[in-house]
């Protein structure tokens, strides 16, 4: 019997030293090496063993299939995800919610509003658990007009929502290099260090006050934090629906950082009361009451009405900078 790609799946999250071992090993999963599976097994450590060996009666003893399906496993061109579709619950009162279903597409940013507690956080949480009737609203959630495969729920590694928060903080003693190396390095891309230059550029791109690849960590202002978890975000999760909580004006270029998300064929879902952030997207959802009460298409005088906030937004912006740079107002 050979190993069923959920085998291999649940191994992998399991055991992601397995991942390492083959790894330092230069054992490459495309690769056709001569070993048994058990072979290699038998290279692991004591602890190591007795882990895996509840398992190995369910695998295949050649590794050349098994690192086969890994390496399919692995590469996420069966993964993509095309569109996330919610169907509608019930609202806090029990009542059906008024809407037939929301689709979210791949490239397209949608504005959540509604006020304090109505259920906004809620909305995005049954996203991310792929809700299928089983949260407080009663929701389901497909994933490319399917039911949704479990690991959306337990994987570690796949998640469908990848979070910005409004407040970042580091910890680590690194430097920006080093952080976004190490994470690069995690996520087994093939050209990190291209990718830790781009991520860099473009974090200072959307900075307002440049930082250089040695800068710690530490020492990054809230604004540069927030631009280089944006680059970060946008070059190397593999979540396909973007969250983020209102994008506040610490000094980075919103507009910007949003384009950098959509360019890499995200879903961005914004929480935001801020009309020039709500009226970028095509939709808005209003939420009210913990339901979906309303899906608004942007209209065209609400463009146009776009138009005028963002001259108003560009001379904010000048004179916010004039402002910082020392300058008097004119
Ligand atoms: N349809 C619903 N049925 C039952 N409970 C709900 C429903 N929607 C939301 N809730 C509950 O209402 C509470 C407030 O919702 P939530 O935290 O999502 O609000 P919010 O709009 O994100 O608020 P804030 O803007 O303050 O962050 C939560 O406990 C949530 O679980």
């Amino acid at each position: 019997m050979s190993p069923s790609n959920n085998t291999i799946k649940q191994l992998l999250e399991k055991y992601p030293f397995l991942v390492s071992f083959l790894e330092d090993n230069n054992i490459n999963f495309l690769g056709n090496e001569d070993k048994t599976l058990r072979e290699i097994i038998n290279l692991l450590d004591k602890d190591e063993q007795e882990e895996l060996a509840i398992n190995i009666g369910q695998l295949e003893e050649n590794l050349e299939e098994f690192i086969d399906q890994m390496s399919a496993f692995l590469s996420d061109d069966d993964e993509e995800v095309h569109s996330i579709t919610i169907f509608p619950g019930t609202d806090k009162s029990g009542a059906p919610e008024n809407y037939k279903s929301l689709e979210l597409k791949k490239g397209e940013i949608v504005c959540i509003v509604g006020p304090t507690g109505s259920g906004k956080s809620r909305l995005l949480g049954d996203i991310e658990w792929v809700a299928q009737c089983d949260t407080p609203t009663n929701r389901r959630v497909l994933v490319n007009n399917e039911q949704p495969d479990s690991k959306w729920r337990f994987s570690i590694s796949d998640k469908l929502v990848a979070q910005l928060s409004q407040n970042m903080n580091f910890v680590m003693d690194l430097s920006v290099e080093e952080f976004v190396t190490l994470h690069a390095e995690s996520r087994m891309i093939e050209d990190i260090e291209e990718t830790v230059k781009v991520i860099i550029e473009n974090a200072n791109d959307l900075a307002g006050e440049r930082f250089s690849k040695d800068t710690p960590i530490t020492s990054l202002s809230g604004g540069q934090s927030r631009a280089l978890m944006i680059a970060d975000t946008a070059h190397l999760s593999r979540s396909p629906v973007i969250l983020i909580d209102e994008i506040e004006n610490a000094g980075i270029d919103r507009k910007r950082a949003l384009d950098l998300l959509l360019a890499e064929d995200k879903i961005v879902l914004l929480a935001t009361h801020d009309p020039t952030l709500a009226l970028l997207g095509n939709r808005r959802v209003v939420i009210k009451n913990g339901g979906i009460d309303k899906i608004i298409e942007t209209s065209e005088k609400e463009r146009e009405i776009l138009s005028e906030l963002e001259v108003l937004d560009k001379r904010q912006a000048e004179l916010r900078n004039a402002l910082r740079h020392g300058e008097k107002l004119r």
